[in-house]
C-alpha cells in the first residue's frame, strides 16, 4: 500500500471530522483554550485602541497626569494576553495528548484483529509511520492549528471590523491587500496537500526498508548485501528529500505573497494617514491604531497559508490513519456462537475444504486448495506431507482461523470452527510455526502466551514437555530471564522448543503443527515428539513435516497434492502401496540428508 495520493477535490477535511467521537471526551478543555486564546487576542487588539486615545487626548493635550488609567488599562490588557497564552498551552496539553493515546490505542487494537490477508500486503513500516509520525501531526493539530485557524481567522474579521470602524479608508487597504492571500492560499493548499501524502508515503516506505533490514540483518550480513541496501535506503532517501524540497518552494512562494502584500498595504495606509492628518480628515491617534492594528493582525493573516498546510498535512495523516481502521475484519466471532461439545474429544475434519487466496495486483488468486477431505480421529497424529507449495500451510491456518475456508467447512468435534467464539477455538486449538517468533519479554510470558492463566506449573510442566525445562533452568534468571528481540539471543533450537512449550500450555484439544521441529538436530527432535506424544496422549495433531522422521512419528499420513489429499494411510502402508509417496520421501530424504549434512 504506497504511494496512494490523496485527491484534493475527495474533500479531505471529512477525515479530521472523523476524530470528532475522540475530541467529544475533552471538547470542554479544547473549547477552554480556545476561548483563552480568542480573548488574548482581542486583548491585543484592545491596546492600539487605548494607544489611540493616549495620543489623541492626554498626549495631544499635554496632560499628564490623564496618562495614569490608560497606561494601568495597556498594562493589564498586556499581562491578560500573556496570562491566557500561557492557559491555553496547560489547558490543551492534556486533552491532545490523550486523543493521540486513545487514537494510538484503537488503531494497535484493530490491527490485532485485521486477518493475516490484511497483514500480509502491508508493510509493515507503512503501519509505524501511521502509528507513530501521522498521529503526532493530528495531535499537533488538536493542541494548536485547529485551534489558532478558528482563532485567526476570527481575530482577522473582528480585527478588520475594528479597522472599519476607526478608518473605512484603513479599513479597505487591509481587506483589499488580505483577500488575494486567501486566493493564494487555497490554490496554495491543493498543490500542497498531492506533496504532503507523496512524503508521508515516502517516509513510511523508509521505516520499512529500516524494519526490514533490522530483521534481516543476519541475511543481509551474510550474503554481503550491506552496501546494496545501504544505496537503496539512500536512493529512497534522495526521493523523500526531493518532495520535501518540493514542499518548501510550495511554501517559499506562499510566504513570499504573504509577506509582501501585508507590508504593501502599511505603505499604503501611512500615505492615506499622512494626508488625512494634514487636511485635518484624521488624528494621529487614529493612523497609529491603525497602523498598530494592520500589524498585530499580519500574524493572523500571514498565519493562514501555514495553517491551512497544516490542516492539510492533518487530514492527510487522518486519511491514512482511517485507511487502516476502515479495513475489514473478516474473521469475527459469529452472531449465534455454538460450544464445543464437554465430552469432546478433538475429531478434527476438513470437509471438501477450498481455499483461494485473495487477488491482488488486479490478477484473481487461483485456487490453492480444492476440495480437500481428511479426518484426524481424536488422540491421532497425521502427518501432512505434499511438494513444496502444494499448501500444506494453507490448509493448517484453516483450523484455528488465520484465514477462512473458500469453500466446504473445517469441524472441531462435528462443529463448524466459524460458528465457535474465537476465544473458546484458539484455547482449544493451539498452532506453533516453523518461524518460532519469541517476544521481547520473560520466558515465562513468552510460554504464557499460549494460556494468559496458566499456573507456574503448567508453565514447567510445558517446558518439560518441549525438553525446554533443562535449558530454561542454566539460563541466568531461569523462567524469569528476558530473551531478547524475538528470542535471537536463544539458538534455533531454543526457540522452537519455547514456541512448542507456548503451544502445549494450555492443554489444547487440537494442536497444530506447521514444521516446528525443523530447528532441531534429530535427537533433540525425536526427545520433543516423544514428551509431545506421552504427556499429550490425548490431543490430536496435524503436522506438517519436511522430514521422514516426522513422517515416522506419526500415526497416519496424510498426501496433500494438488489441492486434494491424493492418499491417507501409514507410513508404511502408502510406501508400499503409493509411487507419488514414494518419490515424495526419497526427495524429503535427501532435503533431510542435506540439512543434517549442513549442521554438521
Ligand atoms: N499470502 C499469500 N497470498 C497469496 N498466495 C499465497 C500466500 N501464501 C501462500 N501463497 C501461495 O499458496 C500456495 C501454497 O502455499 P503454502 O505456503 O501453503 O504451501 P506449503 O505446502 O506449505 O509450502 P512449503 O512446503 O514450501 O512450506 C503457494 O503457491 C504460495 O505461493
Amino acid at each position: 500500500m504506497n504511494d496512494l495520493e490523496s485527491d484534493p477535490k475527495r474533500g479531505g477535511l471529512r477525515h479530521i471530522v472523523r476524530l470528532g467521537p475522540y475530541l467529544r471526551p475533552v471538547r470542554g478543555r479544547v473549547i477552554g483554550s480556545g476561548a483563552a486564546v480568542l480573548v488574548s487576542m482581542m486583548c491585543g487588539l484592545a491596546i492600539p485602541l487605548v494607544i489611540q486615545r493616549i495620543l489623541d487626548g492626554p498626549v495631544a493635550e499635554g496632560d499628564a497626569p490623564g496618562l495614569l488609567w490608560p497606561v494601568v488599562a495597556v498594562a493589564v490588557l498586556g499581562a491578560t494576553e500573556a496570562l491566557l497564552f500561557f492557559t491555553r498551552r496547560k489547558l490543551i496539553a492534556g486533552p491532545s495528548t490523550a486523543v493521540e493515546a486513545d487514537l494510538r490505542a484503537d488503531l494497535y487494537a484493530h490491527l490485532h484483529r485485521l486477518p493475516i490477508a490484511f497483514h500480509d500486503q502491508w508493510q509493515s513500516g507503512q503501519l509505524l509511520s501511521r502509528a507513530v509520525s501521522d498521529l503526532s501531526t493530528i495531535r499537533r493539530f488538536i493542541a494548536f492549528a485547529g485551534i489558532f485557524l478558528v482563532v485567526n481567522s476570527l481575530t482577522m474579521v473582528i480585527g478588520l471590523g475594528v479597522l472599519f470602524f476607526l478608518d473605512p479608508v484603513i479599513g479597505a487597504i487591509t481587506l483589499a491587500c488580505s483577500l488575494p492571500l486567501i486566493a493564494i492560499s487555497t490554490v496554495f493548499e491543493s498543490r500542497y496537500s498531492v506533496l504532503s501524502r507523496r512524503s508521508q508515503d515516502q517516509e513510511g516506505d523508509l521505516a520499512t526498508t529500516v524494519e526490514e533490514s533490522a530483521l534481516g540483518i543476519r541475511v543481509l550480513k551474510a550474503f554481503g548485501r550491506g552496501p546494496e541496501l545501504a544505496r537503496r535506503f539512500a536512493a529512497e532517501a534522495r526521493e523523500l528529500r526531493g518532495t520535501e524540497l518540493a514542499k518548501v518552494r510550495v511554501l517559499a512562494l506562499l510566504w513570499g505573497s504573504i509577506i509582501m502584500l501585508p507590508e504593501l498595504g502599511i505603505a499604503l495606509q501611512l500615505l492615506v494617514g499622512t494626508f488625512g492628518i494634514a487636511n485635518g480628515t484624521m488624528t494621529i491617534g487614529t493612523l497609529v491604531a491603525g497602523v498598530t492594528i494592520a500589524t498585530y493582525l499580519r500574524w493572523p493573516v500571514d498565519s493562514i497559508g501555514w495553517l491551512l498546510a497544516e490542516t492539510n498535512q492533518t487530514a492527510t495523516a487522518a486519511e491514512r490513519y482511517w485507511e487502516v481502521r476502515d479495513a475489514e475484519v473478516t474473521i469475527t466471532d459469529p452472531a449465534e456462537p455454538q460450544r464445543l461439545p464437554a465430552d469432546g474429544a478433538g475429531l478434527l475434519r476438513f470437509e471438501d475444504v477450498r481455499f483461494a487466496y485473495p487477488a491482488t495486483g488486479g490478477e484473481r488468486g487461483g485456487e490453492v486448495l480444492s476440495g480437500v477431505d481428511l479426518e484426524v480421529r481424536p488422540g491421532e497424529t497425521v502427518a501432512l506431507v505434499g511438494p513444496t507449495g502444494c499448501g500444506k500451510t494453507t490448509l493448517t491456518a484453516l483450523v484455528a482461523r488465520l484465514a477462512d475456508v473458500t469453500g466446504g467447512r473445517v469441524t472441531v468435534d462435528g462443529v463448524d470452527v466459524r460458528d465457535l467464539r474465537l476465544e473458546e477455538l484458539r484455547a482449544a486449538v493451539a498452532t506453533a510455526f516453523e518461524d518460532a517468533v519469541l517476544f521481547s519479554a520473560s520466558v515465562a510470558e513468552n510460554v504464557r502466551l499460549g494460556a494468559p492463566e496458566a499456573s507456574m506449573e503448567d508453565v514447567r510442566t510445558a517446558l518439560r514437555v518441549a525438553q525446554a525445562e533443562e535449558f530454561v533452568d542454566a539460563l541466568p534468571w531461569g523462567l524469569d530471564t528476558r530473551i531478547g528481540e524475538q528470542g535471537l539471543s536463544l539458538s534455533g533450537g531454543q526457540r522452537q522448543r519455547l514456541a512448542l512449550a507456548r503451544a502445549v500450555v494450555g492443554k489444547p484439544k487440537v494442536l497444530v503443527l506447521d514444521d516446528p521441529l525443523s530447528a532441531l538436530d534429530v535427537q533433540t527432535e525425536a526427545e520433543v515428539e516423544h514428551a509431545l506424544r506421552s504427556v499429550l496422549s490425548g490431543v490430536t495433531a496435524l503436522v506438517v513435516a519436511h522430514r521422514p522422521s516426522t513422517v515416522q512419528l506419526a500415526d497416519r499420513v496424510a498426501l496433500l497434492d494438488d489441492g486434494r489429499i491424493t492418499a491417507v494411510g501409514t507410513h508404511s502402508e502408502l510406501l508400499a502401496t503409493n509411487t507419488a509417496y514414494r518419490t515424495l520421501l526419497s526427495t524429503l530424504d535427501d532435503a533431510g540428508a542435506d540439512s543434517e549434512r549442513t549442521r554438521v
